[in-house]
């Protein structure tokens, strides 16, 4: 293991009379952005939940580094959305934290200004930081984010990735994410696990991108995902997703990249 938070090893999880997934291989290290991408159904969940212990394995094993603390992220969190409540209440349902503790956690997702919000007044974007912000709290070696865009904008979702990748960098937490978007996380991450019922396969996005199994999955468009993203994607944006001025970078939105060229049509007459 070394310095491995977690280690997933041929892996199954049985449901409803089959496999939900099966050999499941994957680790995560310090420091280390892995992001599960894969269609619907095809088993992102079942796998983060097989990682933080929600879930044990039918078959295979999940070694975790002893003492390794977990802040988890949901899909969909199950809080009764008629009572009132604060952003900082938020913070202490399931455990308690100092208000200092608190206040530098929303600081440093950028809603230090929402303390005394109710969540319900919240944007998407917004809530996802809210619920990074309690993740952090636990001061985790692991985050397992589950779908950490949702319900957010394009912009926004750039500025949320770059507001994980930076989490990563001040504390040198490892991080866990799924996704089924494919342009901006396929930059954002160290390493990408493609899933579809078991592990399609496994790389860097520069590989991934040119696997068979991933474009099969996914699509002839799908390659091009990273070269569009890394070829426009040459500024920096603040945390609300503006882009930063101060580097001549002029603004422009990014409706340009879900216009991915069609080829249809362009087979060559006989
Ligand atoms: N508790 C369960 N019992 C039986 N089947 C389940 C259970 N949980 C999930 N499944 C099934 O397991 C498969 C994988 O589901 P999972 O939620 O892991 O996929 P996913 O990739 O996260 O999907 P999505 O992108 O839609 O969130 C699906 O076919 C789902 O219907």
């Amino acid at each position: 293991m070394s310095d491995t938070l977690v280690k997933v090893e041929g892996a199954g999880v049985r449901g409803a009379g089959r496999w939900l997934v099966e050999n499941i291989d994957l680790s995560v290290r310090p420091g280390e952005i892995v992001t599960l991408i894969g269609p619907n159904g095809s088993g992102k969940s079942t796998t983060a939940k097989l990682v933080t212990g929600v879930l044990r394995p039918d078959r295979g094993r999940v070694t975790r580094r002893p003492g390794l603390t977990i802040g988890y992220v949901p899909q969909k969190l199950a809080i009764d959305w008629t009572l009132p409540l604060t952003v900082k209440r938020l913070m202490t349902l399931t455990a308690a934290h100092a208000p200092r503790a608190i206040a530098g956690a929303l600081a440093s997702v950028g809603i230090a200004h929402l303390a005394d919000a109710p969540v319900q007044g919240l944007s998407g974007g917004e809530f996802q930081r809210a619920l990074l912000a309690r993740a952090m709290l636990r001061r985790p070696d692991l985050l397992v984010l589950d779908e950490p865009v949702q319900g957010v904008d394009f912009s926004g979702e750039v500025a949320l990735y770059e507001l994980i990748r930076t989490i990563r960098d001040e504390t040198g937490c490892g991080i866990l994410m799924i996704s089924h978007d494919l342009h901006v996380v396929m930059a954002a991450t160290d390493t990408v696990v493609c899933l579809n019922g078991h592990v399609c396969c496994t790389g860097s996005p520069q590989s991934v991108v040119q696997s068979p199994e991933y474009l099969k999955l996914f699509g002839p468009r799908a390659a091009q995902t990273l070269a569009i993203y890394r070829h426009d994607h040459d500024h920096t944006h603040l945390p609300d997703g503006r882009v930063a001025d101060g580097h001549g970078h002029h603004h422009h939105d990014h409706d340009h990249h879900h216009h991915a060229h069609h080829h249809e049509g362009a087979g060559h007459a006989r």
